[in-house]
């Protein structure tokens, strides 16, 4: 399939690029570099410098579907300029909708969050759980889970939200290198880097087994087979004009403690830890249940937290 990647020079869109390249596809980015870096465009994609805005310059009837993970993603960036997340997360999915739909193109799979969730009170999280997010980053991803379910029962849509947790790990050149770094793992890595001396815990006061708050971590190569599933699904007859929300998650949560411990275990490091107050907005603990995508894909992830900080480590060593 000829398929266009928003976000492709960012962390999992370059990620999921290089697996759709390597199962046949042809791919073209379409990237504003915002936080992505031009180096991480996959090998054999097609790369166009430009906003999600500006799609209809990039889209046309050749293309068969739409892989959408350009976004704004910094949680506490959300809450002191909300306008940004609204124009670029919501403004700029309606854009490319707009695009979509004049060129006939009518399969998508989108980049939704865990952040849709905010503060649940029930573990696991499941599809059915209420929807209430704490932050405009949160808000603006449910914005686009009601667009998408709007646009696909007006238009014949074919449309897939996957709600991913927290999501760790490296494909072979493909990974993390967000600036400022916010996600916990690449934080902890740094130190046996040498480029902290300690990593931050946020919080040693949470109602869990250890007091710091419980993740559920998904390896990125796992994430993007989840693309590879929903992509097929959109093209099936009974896809036109649905929308599905999938949550992507291993089901098991670790505490940061966890975290920091398979970090001492990777990397043959001691990892000094500052405890720290709890960082605003983050909830005491986000598990997934993916069943749903389980019984209906046929997804399960394969990799646990020690190959997800294994793979982390190796591509920070490069
Ligand atoms: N990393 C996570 O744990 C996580 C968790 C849940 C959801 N997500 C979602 O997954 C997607 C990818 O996240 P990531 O961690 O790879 O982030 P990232 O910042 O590494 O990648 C996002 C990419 O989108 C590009 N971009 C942003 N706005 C754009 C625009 N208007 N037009 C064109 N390009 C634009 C950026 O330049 C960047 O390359 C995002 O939609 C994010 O909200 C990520
Ligand atoms: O240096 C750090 C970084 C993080 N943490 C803690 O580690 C946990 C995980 O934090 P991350 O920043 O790695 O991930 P979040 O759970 O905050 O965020 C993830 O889940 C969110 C949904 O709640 C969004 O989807 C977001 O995009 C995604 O990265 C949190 O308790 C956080 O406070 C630390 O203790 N020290």
């Amino acid at each position: 399939m000829k398929l266009l990647v928003t976000g492709g020079a960012g962390y999992i869109g370059s990620v999921v690029g290089s697996q759709l390249l390597a199962a046949g596809h042809e791919v073209v980015v379409l990237d504003s570099l915002l936080t992505g870096h031009e180096d991480a465009v996959p090998d054999g994609a097609r790369f166009v410098r430009a906003g999600i805005e500006e799609a209809a310059d990039a889209i046309d009837s050749s293309f068969d579907a739409v892989l959408h993970f350009a976004a704004r993603s910094l949680v506490g960036q959300s809450v002191a300029e909300p306008e940004l997340y609204w124009w670029n997360n919501v403004g700029g999915t309606l854009r490319l909708l707009d695009a979509m739909r004049a060129a006939g193109v009518r399969r998508l799979v989108f980049s939704s969050t865990a952040a849709t969730y905010g503060q649940p009170e029930v573990s696991p999280i499941t599809e059915d759980t209420p929807a209430v997010p704490i932050n405009p980053y949160g808000q603006s991803k449910l914005a686009v889970d009601h667009a998408l379910a709007g646009e696909a029962r007006a238009h014949d849509l074919a449309a897939v939200s996957l709600r991913y947790f927290n999501v760790g790990g490296a494909l072979g050149r493909y990974g993390e290198r967000h600036d400022p770094e916010t996600h916990l793992i690449p934080n902890v890595l740094m130190v046996p880097a040498g480029r902290r001396d300690a990593v931050d815990v946020f919080g040693t006061d949470y109602p869990t087994p250890d007091g710091t708050a419980v993740r559920d971590y998904l390896h990125v190569e796992d994430l993007g087979r989840a693309h590879l599933l929903a992509l097929d699904w959109t093209g099936t007859a009974e896809a036109a004009g649905q929308h599905r929300v999938y949550n992507l998650g291993s089901g098991t949560g670790y505490s940061v403690r966890e975290v920091v411990e398979a970090a001492r275990r990777v990397t043959g490091h001691p990892v000094p830890t500052n405890d720290k107050e709890r960082r605003a907005g983050d909830p005491p603990v986000l598990v997934a249940s993916a069943e749903r995508i389980a019984a209906d894909l046929g997804w399960r992830p394969k990799h646990g937290l020690d190959t997800i900080v294994e793979d982390a480590w190796t591509f920070m060593q490069r």
